[in-house]
């Protein structure tokens, strides 16, 4: 019991990027997490000004305002929670052999009493090993793999099917952290990650970029008019649309979960007909041949990912950072809460990196009569408005008075406001020709 109090923090800084599976390993499903008993919740909500100390950091970053009924709501959701007549407190961990650690557990100690907290339990070590198990999705080879390596050199990587399995897989100590993409250069936005950022509990503490260079996969021995389909992740098809086409390759375009699962799902069923869009370690992975190299439409192509603890960290003032925010409007607001959140932000000269809009989930749609609305004159109706959670990513760490005293503006229109996370951010340079399956990449230096 004890060492689940114990914050989870990062192994040693290193600038060199060694990625750490040697061998491919089964992704990590949420059908491998079932039910188990105890893990106490860590409430992240606050009411008050940012201490400083790490408790009241930690709480507040969770939450600025009591006004959270509707990610509290969200968090019901997540299956993490009671069921119906039981009166025990559940959280989910992984099968091993078709037998829990837990159950494993109480083969060899018959009965668990809580054990008093030592001075080792609170050390900074992670407590399984010198290695920070790190989750992602997709399969070894994937970039999101490089992108874990990336962010903690020497971790642990873990390879999770979906993305709401690495959520999950850090929330109930599966892994320490996840590393998630969150937006690309070329494609956008994930905006999977997103919503699920809003459902979890999870805090952003860092960000790494990496440079997404894509390679066009095939068995060896095979040639490009031999190719009637290319599979890959929907963002890779994507970054690589007008390169294919340039390529004059007469192919259909099909989604896979990840790049590197495409890779291996060509080589596991020899599929001749068929390229995969993947990195070039999936081509070592997986024994595939490269007929064509950096496919991707713009050699600056990039991604953005976030790392995903448990638990805030305290922010600095030492060196840039960023804050993430999520928010929603008051009825009365509508969309004009945004720029009314943009002069918070701009009257104290905060830039903006980001902004993103997703429906309400639990509103999406706003109706007004149009008696209401001032429409003034026409035909009566009722007018049916979207309704948004914004995010907002700005240049300033949470520490800061200008920062802090923007989010208080922000309360004053918002019916909920959630703080993401306030991370530093990474200031990295990278070289567009190296590519980011490459093992050479330094980490951001900014292992939280
Ligand atoms: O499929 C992979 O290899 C991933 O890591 C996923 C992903 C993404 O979701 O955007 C990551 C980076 C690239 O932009 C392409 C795909």
């Amino acid at each position: 019991m004890a060492a689940i109090l114990t914050p989870a923090t990062t192994g040693p800084h290193s600038t060199r990027l060694a990625l750490p599976i040697a061998k491919p390993k089964l992704p990590l499903q949420r059908t491998h997490l079932v039910r188990c008993v105890h893990r106490p919740e860590i409430s992240p909500f606050f009411h008050g000004a940012v201490g400083a100390n790490r408790a009241d950091w930690q709480s507040a970053c969770a939450i600025l305002s009591s006004k959270v009924a509707t990610a509290s709501q969200h968090h019901q959701q997540t299956p993490q929670h009671h069921e119906a007549g039981d009166d025990t407190n559940h959280s989910l961990v992984p099968v091993v052999n078709g037998q829990s650690p837990a159950a494993a557990a109480l083969d060899l100690v018959p009965v668990q009493l809580p054990q008093p907290l030592t001075i080792a339990d609170l050390s900074p070590a992670p407590k399984h090993g010198s290695h920070l198990r790190v989750a992602y999705q997709g399969v070894p080879g994937a970039y999101s793999e490089a992108a874990a390596a990336k962010a903690y050199p020497n971790c642990d990587a873990i390879p999770c099917d979906q993305f709401e399995a690495a959520f999950q897989a850090v929330e109930l100590w599966v892994a320490d952290r996840a590393v998630l993409p969150v937006e690309n250069s070329l494609g956008g936005s994930i905006h999977r990650n997103y919503d699920l950022l809003l459902r979890h509990r999870l805090h952003i503490v860092g960000e790494v970029q990496l440079p997404v260079h894509h390679c066009l996969l095939a068995l060896p021995g095979v040639r490009k008019e031999q190719l009637t389909r290319v599979i890959s992740h929907p963002q890779a098809l994507s970054q690589c649309e007008h390169t294919l086409t340039a390529m004059g390759l007469n192919v259909a375009r099909e989604a896979f979960d990840d790049t590197a699962g495409a890779a291996e799902y060509v080589a596991l069923n020899g599929l001749q007909d068929t390229a995969a869009i993947a990195s070039a370690r999936a081509a070592e992975l997986y024994g595939m041949q490269v007929l064509a190299d950096g496919i991707q439409d713009d050699s600056g192509n990039v991604t953005r990912f976030v790392m995903l603890a448990r638990e805030p960290i305290v922010p600095r003032v030492d060196r840039p950072f960023k804050t993430s925010i999520v928010f929603a409007a008051h009825d009365s607001e509508g969309t004009s809460v945004l720029f009314k959140v943009l002069s918070a932000f701009a009257f104290r000269d905060i830039g903006l990196t980001k902004i993103e809009s997703r429906p309400h989930r639990q509103r999406p749609i706003r109706l007004e009569d149009e008696t209401s609305s001032g429409g003034g004159g026409g035909a009566a109706g009722t007018a049916k408005h979207f309704e948004y959670t914004f995010y907002v990513d700005f240049q300033a760490s949470l520490a800061e008075r200008r920062a802090q005293n923007a989010l208080a503006e922000v309360q004053e229109f918002t019916s909920f406001l959630r703080v993401l996370g306030s991370y530093p951010m990474d200031m990295t340079p990278w070289s567009i020709t190296s590519s980011s399956s490459s093992s050479s990449s330094s980490s951001p230096g900014s292992q939280q």
